[in-house]
C-alpha cells in the first residue's frame, strides 16, 4: 500500500508570520510517518524549506509554467520552485483550471516540466457539481486524468489528487461510498496504463477535508493521503487530518 500523504494547499493565504503555524505543526506531530507537504504561496515557499529544514515536512508550489523560462510575467517555471527548495508543486487545480482557462494539454506540459526540474506533480482532476448531477463524474475524471498525465509516470513522480469541484471550500463532500467508487475507478485507470507503478501510486482526495471527516476518508480504499485547503492553514487542524491519515 503507498505510503499515504498530507498535502496542504494554503492557496493565496499566509504573510510570513504564518510560518509559524509549520512550527506549530512540527511540535504537534513530530513522529508523522506520512509524507507532510505544504504548499504556500510562492512568496513563502523559500522562507518555508528554511523553517522545516530539520523536519519531516517538504515545500510545494501551486502551480509552474509550462517553460523553463522567458518572457511570462508573473509565472514561475518549475526550475525556479526547486531552485527556492521546493520538492513538490500543485498542477491543474480546479480554480486555475476555472480563472485562467487551464486545458489538459497545458497541465500534461507543466507536468512534464516539473518532472524535468525533479518535482513531484500533484495533478489534480474533478468534476463541477453540474457534471456531478448529470452523472458525468466518471467520464470527467477519466478524461481529466488522461489528457493532464504524460506517459512515463511513476509513484514517485506523480500523484493525483481526486477534487470534486463542489466540495471545495463548502462544507460538502461526497459519500464515503462515492469517493471509494471514484478511487477505485481511477486506480484501475492508472494500474491499465502504468502497470505496476499505478499499483504504487498515491490517489489523494480533496474538499472540504477536515478533523471531523479525515478518519472516515482515510479509511476508505485507495485514498491515499489528502490535498487539504482551509483545514491546513491552522496546525492543530492539519495534525489532526496527519493523525487520521497515520492511524
Ligand atoms: O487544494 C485543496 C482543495 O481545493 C480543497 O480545499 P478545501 O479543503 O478548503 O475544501
Amino acid at each position: 500500500m503507498p505510503k499515504k500523504l498530507a498535502a496542504g494547499n494554503w492557496k493565496m493565504n499566509g504573510l510570513r508570520q504564518a510560518l509559524d503555524e509549520v512550527r506549530a505543526l512540527h511540535d504537534a506531530c513530530p513522529d508523522a510517518r506520512c509524507d507532510i507537504v505544504i504548499c504556500p504561496p510562492a512568496t513563502l515557499i523559500g522562507p518555508m524549506v528554511e523553517v522545516s529544514n530539520d523536519m519531516q515536512i517538504e515545500v510545494g508550489g501551486q502551480d509552474c509554467h509550462a517553460n523553463t523560462s522567458g518572457a511570462h510575467t508573473g509565472d514561475i517555471s518549475a526550475p525556479m520552485l526547486a531552485d527556492s527548495g521546493a520538492s513538490y508543486v500543485i498542477l491543474g487545480h480546479s480554480e486555475r483550471r476555472a480563472s485562467y482557462g487551464e486545458t489538459d494539454a497545458q497541465v500534461r506540459a507543466k507536468t512534464t516540466s516539473a518532472w524535468n526540474a525533479d518535482l513531484t506533480a500533484i495533478v489534480c482532476i474533478g468534476e463541477t457539481l453540474e457534471q456531478w448531477e448529470a452523472g458525468q463524474t466518471l467520464d470527467v475524471v477519466g478524461r481529466q486524468l488522461q489528457g493532464s498525465t504524460p506517459d512515463g509516470a511513476t509513484s514517485e513522480t506523480l500523484v493525483i489528487a481526486y477534487e470534486p469541484v463542489w466540495a471545495i471550500g463548502t462544507g460538502k463532500t461526497p459519500t464515503l461510498e462515492e469517493i471509494g467508487a471514484v478511487h477505485g475507478f481511477i486506480r484501475d485507470a492508472l494500474v491499465k496504463r502504468f502497470g505496476e507503478e499505478g499499483q504504487a501510486m498515491r490517489i489523494v482526495y480533496g474538499g472540504s477535508m477536515n478533523p471531523k471527516n479525515a478518519s472516515d476518508i482515510a479509511g476508505i480504499p485507495n485514498v491515499d493521503g489528502g490535498l487539504v485547503g482551509g483545514a491546513s492553514l491552522k496546525a492543530s487542524d492539519f495534525c489532526h487530518i496527519v493523525k487520521a491519515l497515520d492511524a
